[in-house]
């Protein structure tokens, strides 16, 4: 075909049948999608579609199934020529699915004209992934992961010409060691099918591969760390499901294995988590202390439950109602405009983001002249603690949908640190009721949120272990109060939940990362009122 300046196609324009009728479509590469419209006057025309070439997920010529399809009787005599265009249909709550559109016509040529130029079309979409490595965790949430994977997610990856190594996992941190042995470099991302501890291994297979590859001190944590350009799918099939949740609007395997396929592309910031100068952990969701830390250990011991362990063990912790004293130091993330008050959201394209994706373009450019953390100045707060929770992200999820912090962003370069200072169990409970309501939970005298690039917790019992002051006495109370549920004593430390998984310290140091690694996500999408297969009325917004 004739090519237009700049190597563009001119719009590619057929009279196409479509179903029983016969349709105007256009390719527009110009415009970027592939439209069709009913030809008769508009007062009889039906639905006017359109299709962003972007969101088209495969084309193939198609056998013809003429009975299938009620056609008059001189078409049913002439042979047909067909092809198929598998495209995302956006429906309620940022769910997709695959929709297809199948249209003939009796001219074999045009028909191959039509196939081989949306083909051209979409090799020319470069961030599409071609070869992936596929964790799949058996065990995780309702065990459902293998079964998720192969009847919703690998035949939609064949269909978009994905191939895959796949790897069903035999034993915790299979996939993590995994990752340090593979010729990762071949792939174009790695998909990790489960909950948020096997995202959670990956990413440190990731992370860690590519600072063990450039030669970088995972246990300095004021290392610059080398940031991770092969992108991580979650498809998932866990408990909470929270990173997926807050990144893509929606915990559904076939809209992820869809984000994947467009290959999409989300930055994330990643915490790392220090005790004396050894790495304990990254985190990119919640880093809790007290409540969550307490939720997690109680739940460990029941996996069996299922998802169901995290109700459970919540209502256990709720009515221990423990609180922990402590020092934080923190240092404010002044790079970053926007606050944890805000009224505004992290969505696709956030703009406060893409501030902190130009600062980081040009901190790397200025490397040696950025200021070190040590010259700004440290804020502490000591206290008695409910909860101490650190968020990279919002941490929604289906059980809080807008999360624990509404207003962080993915990829600010920041964590939003929310101190739950010691109240009555009654004020804590309507604290936690706001996460699943309307209501502002930051709205509480005993609450506090800060937008925070690094900070230290040390507990008061550690405090004083280290100044020898611990003697058996205090041993002994510690234990006897872990063991009894309605103490409130805070002489016992608790324990971290870092995205999910328990950490050995308590005294921890933890710093932000901004955009350390890449999702295939594109954050979660502003509502948008024709969502639905992008159906117009008017020929004037088609055209
Ligand atoms: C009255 C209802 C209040 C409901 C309050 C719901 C708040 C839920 C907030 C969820 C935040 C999840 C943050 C994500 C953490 C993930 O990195 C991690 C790994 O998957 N998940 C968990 O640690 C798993 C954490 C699971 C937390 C479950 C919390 C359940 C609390 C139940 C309290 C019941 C009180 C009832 C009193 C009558
Ligand atoms: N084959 C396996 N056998 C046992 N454990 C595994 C296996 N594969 C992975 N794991 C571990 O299981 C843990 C939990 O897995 P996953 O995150 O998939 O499910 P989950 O805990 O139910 O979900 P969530 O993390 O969302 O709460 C992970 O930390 C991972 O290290
Ligand atoms: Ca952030």
């Amino acid at each position: 075909m004739e090519r237009l300046p700049g190597g563009r196609r001119p719009r590619l324009v057929s009279s196409l049948g479509l179903g029983r009728r016969s349709w105007e479509v256009t390719l527009d590469e110009e415009r970027g999608r592939l439209a069709w419209r009913d030809p008769r006057p508009p007062r009889r025309a039906g639905e006017n579609c359109f299709v962003p070439i972007s969101e088209i997920i495969a084309v193939e010529e198609t056998e013809f199934n003429k009975k299938q399809r009620n056609i008059g009787r001189w078409q049913k005599m002439a042979k047909l020529h067909a092809f198929t265009v598998y495209y995302v249909k956006k429906a309620r709550n940022h769910r997709w699915r695959c929709s297809d559109a199948t249209f003939w016509c009796e001219d074999e040529h045009l028909c191959n004209q039509w196939t081989q130029a949306l083909k051209e079309l979409l090799e020319m979409q470069k961030s599409r992934p071609k070869q992936l490595l596929v964790y799949i965790n058996p065990y995780g949430g309702k065990r459902q992961g293998k079964r998720i994977y192969e009847q919703k997610v690998a035949p939609l990856f064949s269909l978009a010409s994905i191939s895959t190594d796949v790897v069903i996992t035999e034993h915790a941190n299979h996939a993590k060691d995994n990752l340090f042995e593979v010729n990762i470099y071949k792939y174009d991302g790695v998909v990790c099918v489960g909950g948020d501890g096997m995202f959670s291994e990956v990413m440190h297979g990731l992370i860690g591969r590519m600072q063990k590859d450039s030669g970088i001190d995972q246990n300095n944590p004021k290392a610059s760390l080398v940031q991770c350009n092969i992108r991580i799918g979650i498809i998932p099939a866990g408990s909470t499901d929270c990173i997926c949740y807050s990144t893509v609007g929606i915990s559904d395997p076939v809209t992820s294995a869809l984000h994947i396929i467009l290959g999409d592309c989300q930055p994330l910031d990643v915490s790392s988590v220090h005790h004396n100068n050894t790495f304990l952990k990254y985190s990119v969701s919640l880093l809790g202390y007290g409540f969550y830390g307490d939720i997690l250990k109680d739940s460990e011991k029941k996996r069996w439950m299922g998802p169901m362990r995290y109700d459970y063990s919540g209502f256990k912790t709720f009515l221990s109602h423990h609180y922990y004293e402590g020092t934080i130091a923190y240092q404010p993330a002044k790079h970053t405009h926007g606050s944890p008050r805000d009224k505004e959201r992290c969505r696709t394209g956030c703009y406060i983001c893409k501030q902190s994706e130009k600062q980081l373009a040009e901190q790397s450019k200025e490397r040696g002249l950025k200021h070190e953390e040590g010259e700004e100045e440290w804020k502490v707060i000591k206290g008695k603690f409910l909860a101490i929770n650190a968020v990279s992200m919002s941490c929604a999820c289906p059980r809080s949908p807008k999360g624990l912090s509404p207003a962080a962003h993915l990829a600010d370069g920041s964590a939003d640190l929310i101190l739950v200072r010691k109240c009555s169990r009654f004020d804590f409970l309507r604290y936690l009721v706001r996460h699943t309501n309307q209501d502002d939970q930051f709205d509480f005298p005993f609450v506090d949120v800060y937008r925070v690039k690094c900070f230290q917790f040390t507990s008061k019992l550690s405090e004083d272990n280290e100044s020898n002051v611990m003697d058996i006495g205090k041993k002994r109370f510690g234990q006897f109060c872990r063991d009894h549920p309605a103490c409130c004593c805070s002489i016992v430390n608790s324990t971290w939940n870092c995205d999910g998984e328990t950490l050995d310290s308590s005294a921890v140091e933890v710093r932000v990362h901004c955009q350390l690694m890449k999702l295939f996500a594109r954050g979660i999408e502003e509502d948008c009122k024709d969502e639905a297969a992008h159906s117009q009325s008017s020929i004037e917004q088609l055209l």
